[in-house]
Formats: C-alpha cells, sequence, structure tokens
C-alpha cells in the first residue's frame, strides 16, 4: 500500500493542469487594469469607487452571491479594486479569476490582529514573508513552514510607503484558516518563529500569485491586539481613515508594480 502522509496538505502534486481552469471560463479582458488592488475592506472600497468616479467592470459568478470587481481613477490612470471574500480558500480562488481577466501585478491590503505591543491601531505592516497555517497555499506550493513575498514587489510596496511618509514595521505574517482557535499557546509559538500579525489570506494569496508567475505585495494594518492578557478588539473595523488611505497608497503601489515589471500593454 502507498505510504501517505500524515495530512493530505502534505500531500503535493507538481502536476501544473487541472480539470477546471480559470482561464477556461473567463475570457480575458482588455479593457480590465492590469494593475489590481485587493481588499478586504468592502466598505472603503465601496467609498473609492464613488470618491474616483470608478465603475464595476463585471461580476464574477460564485455559488453564494456575485463578486463585483471594480475599476477606480487614481492619478489620472485606471486600476482595478477586487474587494476579496475573507478566508485562505476563497480569497486564492478569486485571485486565480482576477488573473484569468487579465489583471498582473497586484497590491493586498487588509487588516490583521497585532502580535506585537507597538502594533498600535492603524499602524502598517508590511509582508516580508507568511506562515503557512492553511490549507489553500498547500494545493499550490510544496509543503513548507512560511513563504517569503515577491522580492520586487515588495520592493516596490517598502518605496511606495517611504516616499509616501507612512510609518510601518515589516516582518512575517501569520495566515490561519482557524480564528476562533488562535489560543495562548499558539500565539505565543508563533510570535516567537517571528509572525507580527495574525491574518487569514496573507499566505494562501502569496501561493497563487508564487504559482501563476504575478508579483504581489501586501500591506495590513495593526487592527485588534492579541498582546494582552485578554482580547482588544480595539474597533478596529471601524478605523474608516486607515483602510481609505491604504486603499489609495495601495493603488500607486500596483501601478509602479506594474511600471516596474513590464507588466502594462
Ligand atoms: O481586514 P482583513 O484583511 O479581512 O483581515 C482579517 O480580518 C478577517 C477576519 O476577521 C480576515 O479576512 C483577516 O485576514
Ligand atoms: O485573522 C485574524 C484577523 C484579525 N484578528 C485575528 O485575531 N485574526
Amino acid at each position: 500500500m502507498t505510504e501517505r502522509p500524515v495530512s493530505p496538505l502534505l500531500e503535493f502534486d507538481h502536476d501544473r493542469e487541472a480539470f477546471i481552469s480559470p482561464s477556461a471560463l473567463i475570457t480575458p479582458r482588455d479593457d480590465v487594469p492590469r494593475a489590481c488592488v485587493l481588499t478586504w475592506f468592502r466598505d472603503a472600497a465601496d467609498r473609492a469607487v464613488e470618491e474616483t468616479h470608478g465603475r464595476r467592470i463585471m461580476q464574477l459568478r460564485w455559488e453564494d452571491g456575485p463578486r463585483p470587481v471594480y475599476e477606480i481613477n487614481h492619478e489620472g490612470r485606471q486600476v482595478t479594486l477586487a474587494p476579496m471574500p475573507v478566508g485562505a480558500a476563497p480569497a486564492a480562488s478569486m485571485l486565480e479569476e482576477l488573473i484569468a481577466l487579465g489583471c498582473r501585478s497586484f497590491i493586498a491590503c487588509g487588516g490583521a490582529g497585532a502580535l506585537r505591543p507597538d502594533l498600535t491601531l492603524g499602524h502598517l505592516v508590511l509582508v516580508t514573508s507568511a506562515l503557512r497555517d492553511e490549507g489553500a497555499s498547500h494545493h499550490y506550493l510544496p509543503p513548507a513552514r512560511t513563504l517569503d513575498s515577491d522580492p520586487v514587489a515588495v520592493d516596490v510596496l517598502r518605496a511606495t510607503l517611504t516616499d509616501l511618509s507612512l510609518p510601518f514595521a515589516e516582518g512575517r505574517a501569520w495566515t490561519t484558516d482557524g480564528i476562533y482557535r488562535e489560543t495562548p499557546g499558539r500565539i505565543a509559538a508563533r510570535v516567537e518563529e517571528g509572525c507580527l500579525t495574525v491574518d487569514m489570506e496573507a499566505s494562501a494569496v502569496a501561493a497563487v500569485a508564487r504559482f501563476r508567475g504575478v508579483p504581489l505585495a501586501q500591506v495590513l494594518y495593526g487592527g485588534d491586539d492579541l498582546t494582552g492578557e485578554v482580547w482588544d478588539e480595539r474597533g478596529w473595523q471601524d478605523n474608516h481613515e486607515v483602510r481609505d488611505r491604504l486603499i489609495r497608497v495601495a493603488a500607486t503601489a500596483a501601478l509602479r508594480l506594474e511600471g516596474a515589471t513590464g507588466q502594462g500593454r
């Protein structure tokens, strides 16, 4: 009998061809901006569309309802803005569809639980690597604890944050499928492994981007606080100012990344 690993997630399949291919389902469109912002801030995405006189380009069809994809106007150019679903697996599949649609340079912005006391509410974190405590990335890359972010995309995002005089920390994100299983022991172990934040998608979207050969970098802001005796929610999801600003910063960086990697049309 074949020896099987203890978890099916450790059983990586190197075959690049899958039965259902996003490029067979989705026709690439010339009118979709190649520079793309992925955001988990649905509220701020709606505001950005309204404020920049953007438009809905299309709706991706999903079983739990349509997922809109927008185009916003930024610095006199167009950028795709994709409100992303929460969770590693849905986010990974949505990114697949955006790549099939024709998007080519990606900056992701989201919020995350803070694992270090200096990550005050709204403090930015440039993700340089992610700890793969989720399932989705294991369908794209061989098993490993961590995944480094794309170095070119990280450089562009770092330069953008610096040019805009925005203070930021940089380091590793802990991506988990188990938001309600962040136990004290697990948190301590992840901090020991160098994680600054905890989120639910960073390593999964990084893995899809690596697999498909598109550049992607991510910036998160310090949201709820996991460093104390008890959880401090800090009202992190009401921080409109930082969420609106992050979408603009991500759009600037996505356009720069498009230029830096020659991904423009
Ligand atoms: O603001 P976002 O990026 O959604 O951040 C985090 O918050 C959600 C969980 O509440 C997950 O998506 C996690 O990644
Ligand atoms: O995934 C997440 C996001 C925010 N806060 C958490 O504790 N976990």
